[in-house]
């Protein structure tokens, strides 16, 4: 057990803080005077004034040690949703997620904030300017977003004033900006291999994506109002850029950013879906022999051919949330960061 010496409200811990989203979440913490420490499987750099913990957030006793005398933890981390692999989500983001509050508990940890997906309400059909009060994704799309409807049940239902233990929920979408392991890499090794020639369906589908920075801003409002007698405890929260954008233009604009041709043909969104559907089926029945990873898996045809974006009106209400970073400076920032994915670099 932890001795539990009275926390200072600027100690924070970030699990998750080697990832993409962590990083940016830290390196704005420091910059507000926040003494930071980072729970991760794997330390991916050093920063001055942050002190790494390095473990898996399964792990009670190690959680602790990052926990003591903290009074604010900022839990995003979680397998890749391209991992596809069942067993290792519900370890991580159900299993896992169960251990990081108990350790918050043990630790005298004042407020949880969590990072979840707006995708827990999403099933692969349109949602136009959904709100926080739309119900959970009655069939989720992949194993991801299942695990992810289940962590986020179990932090809001482990909020209790009277414990002293306050949790909150803050659901992105679509986060892009400097240093993203997933969305333009992704997108980019596509074009490369020729994948990227086609639009699924007429190409009017409009989707939030949100530069990450406006999501580490979400972050740090929800912590900093997150009170006894706010409204935040126990609920979740939309952060986008408010700014939906039909998904084949933000594609373009980052594909063409870097020197690759926009996708031009059309394809009708059914059929991609059904091909996906089947190629998916064929990998699972052949993986105890290969595995095969297709690029348009059924969850990225969905994501690309339906609308989805979603209402921040309750954020804005609740702790002031505006978007620092428009839409068009956070592409040009995001392209000018990829100089290593240059068409011929
Ligand atoms: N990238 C996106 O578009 C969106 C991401 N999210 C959520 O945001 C959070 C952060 O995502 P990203 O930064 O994009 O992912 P990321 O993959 O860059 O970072 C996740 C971090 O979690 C760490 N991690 C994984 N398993 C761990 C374990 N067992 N113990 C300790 N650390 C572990 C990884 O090492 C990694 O550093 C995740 O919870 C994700 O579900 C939500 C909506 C959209
Ligand atoms: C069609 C194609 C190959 C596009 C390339 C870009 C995609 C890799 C991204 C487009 C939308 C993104 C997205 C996510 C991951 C990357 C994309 C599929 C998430 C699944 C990440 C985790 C979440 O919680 C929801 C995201 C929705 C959008």
């Amino acid at each position: 057990m932890a001795t539990r010496t009275r926390p200072s409200s600027k100690r924070c811990a970030v699990i998750g803080g080697s990832g993409f989203l962590g990083r940016h979440l830290l390196e704005r913490l420091v910059d507000r005077g926040y003494t930071v420490n980072v729970f991760d499987i794997r330390q991916a750099y050093e920063l001055p004034g942050v002190t790494f913990h390095r473990g898996d957030l399964c792990d009670r006793q190690a959680l602790l040690v990052a926990l003591k005398e903290v009074s604010i933890v900022f839990h995003c981390a979680s397998p890749a949703p391209a991992s596809d692999d069942r067993a290792l989500f519900q370890r991580v983001n159900i299993d896992g997620t169960r251990t990081v509050i108990q350790a918050c508990h043990e630790a005298g940890v004042q407020k949880l904030i969590l990072t979840s997906s707006a995708s827990v309400v999403f099933e692969g059909t349109d949602i136009k300017n959904g709100r926080e009060d739309l119900p959970y994704a009655k069939k989720p799309i992949d194993y991801y977003t299942e695990t992810k409807i289940q962590q986020e049940k179990l932090v809001l239902e482990a909020c209790s004033k009277e414990k002293g233990f306050l949790t909150v929920a803050i659901r992105p979408h679509g986060i892009f900006g400097p240093r993203d392991p997933q969305l333009v890499p992704i997108l980019i090794d596509a074009a490369r291999r020729g994948k990227m020639k086609f639009i699924i369906g007429d190409g009017s589908n409009l989707v939030d994506f949100t530069y990450v920075e406006n999501v580490v801003h979400g972050h740090i409002l929800a912590a900093e109002h997150l009170k006894a007698d706010s409204p935040l405890c126990g609920q979740a929260y939309h952060i986008t850029n408010d700014e939906p954008v039909r998904f084949w233009d933000f594609m373009s604009q980052i594909l063409e950013g870097l020197g690759y041709s926009a996708p031009r043909y059309h394809l009708p969104y059914t059929l991609v879906y059904g091909i996906a559907l089947l190629l998916w089926l064929i990998a699972l029945v052949l993986r105890p022999l290969i595995r095969i990873k297709p690029t348009f898996s059924p969850m990225r045809v969905a994501l690309a051919g339906t609308h989805h974006y979603y209402s921040c009106a309750r954020a804005k209400k609740d702790m002031g949330y505006q978007p620092l970073v428009p839409l068009r400076e956070a592409i040009v920032r995001t392209v000018e960061s990829y100089p290593h994915l240059r068409k011929g670099a």
